[in-house]
């Protein structure tokens, strides 16, 4: 019996919610299985460890969580109460930098059962990976000057070695799915970084005859997203252009409620963290009716990432299932608790 050492790191918001129904259906799916079973350690870091001990997690955290296969995190942030980019680079973004979590992947498909709120939309199937360790998120610029004279800068670092590595996992990706690879760039807006990302990607893509391209603006993609999201298979996109596209592919979905997300060490030499796109949704958090779905689906792909693509698949029929029954969070329309929700996705396993 394979034991997967996992930490859990529920967060903030619903991230307390969401992530003790999703380790239910994970233990469930592991049963099923019967190959493997899950060693869950819990770590109560976020804004409550931060407003009690005034840092986000301790600070040999990385260290901790670098004895483990795998970490799974809910959300992260308690805006009223810690400033965002004090709660989210305390614990989030510094474990995928610390961790070498370069990659995100973020899948976006039309679901069995779920109505999208396109009109008539053809069946997608996207998947954005996302580069997850530089870009526009760079601690990099400052602040100087008061008053009329505020200046605020802010720097967006591109490497070579960060653009080709995500472009080169998006290559890898399309030739398992249907051969198409689109970049999203700006480069008639952001005069540096993103001509230098259309030539790394005209580079790459040499390696890969037989993988079809296309290149659009950020702009023009997101209109395509709510157009035509059946055009697309993988695309590759930076840090903030990954983020935006991906509640967007999530609520083309249904809700940014159900769309999951892997921040990846490709190398394997650290733990990935699994966590959903969404946040800790502060209007909706301590109320039993967030939707649970985008947390599972992110178990799935952990699944995937452990070689259990069968358990994987398992889980998201069973999503499907449920969602086919009906039974649904307010998020898709529907009147059942987060509960309901996570006893349906049990029962359909
Ligand atoms: N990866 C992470 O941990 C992320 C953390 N955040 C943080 O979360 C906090 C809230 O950020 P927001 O911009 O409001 O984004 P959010 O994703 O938390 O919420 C946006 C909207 O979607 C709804 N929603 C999100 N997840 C849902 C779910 N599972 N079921 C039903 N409805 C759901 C919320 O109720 C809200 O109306 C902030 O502190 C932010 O910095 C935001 C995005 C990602
Ligand atoms: C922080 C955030 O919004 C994200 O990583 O998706
Ligand atoms: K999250
Ligand atoms: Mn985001």
């Amino acid at each position: 019996m394979q034991t997967y050492k996992i930490a859990v790191i529920a967060g903030d918001g619903i991230g307390k919610e969401v992530v003790p129904a999703a380790i239910e259906v994970l233990d469930e799916v592991a049963r099923l299985d019967g190959s493997f079973q899950f060693e869950w350690t819990y770590f109560p870091w976020g804004c409550d460890y931060y407003l009690e001990h005034g840092e986000m997690m301790p600070e040999d955290g990385l260290e901790t969580l670098k004895q483990f296969d795998q970490i799974f995190l809910g959300a992260v942030g308690m805006p009223e109460l810690v400033p965002d980019h004090i709660s989210l680079w305390g614990l989030l973004i510094k474990i995928r930098r610390g961790l070498k979590q370069s990659i995100n992947v973020r899948p976006a498909k039309l679901l069995a059962g779920l109505e999208s709120p396109l009109k008539n939309p053809e069946n997608f199937d996207i998947t954005v990976v996302r580069e997850n360790s530089e870009g526009e998120y760079s601690d990099s610029g400052g602040r100087m000057h008061s008053g009329a004279d505020e200046i605020a800068i802010q720097n967006a670092v591109f490497t070579r070695k960060g653009t080709e590595r995500a472009m080169h996992y998006a290559f890898e990706l399309a030739k398992n799915s249907r051969q198409h690879v689109t970049s999203a760039t700006k480069s008639n807006g952001l005069t540096y970084s993103m001509p230098f990302w259309d030539e790394v990607f005209n580079e790459v893509k040499e390696n890969y005859p037989d993988i079809d391209t296309a290149v659009n603006h950020i702009d023009a993609l997101a209109a395509f997203f709510v157009m035509k999201p059946q055009a697309f298979d993988v695309i590759v996109a930076s840090n903030l252009f990954g983020d935006i596209l991906t509640d967007l592919g999530g609520a083309i979905m249904g809700s940014i409620g159900i769309a999951p997300a892997a921040n990846l060490n490709i190398e394997r030499e650290y733990p990935s963290m699994f966590e959903p796109v969404h946040g800790s949704a502060p209007d909706i958090a301590g109320k039993g009716i967030a939707n649970p779905i985008g947390q599972v689906w992110t178990g799935k792909m952990m699944l995937d990432f452990l070689g259990h693509q069968e358990a994987g698949a398992r889980i998201l029929n069973a999503i499907e299932q449920s969602l086919v029954a009906g039974v649904k969070t307010g998020d898709l329309g529907g009147a059942s608790s987060l509960t309901e929700v996570k006893n349906s996705i049990l029962q359909s396993l």
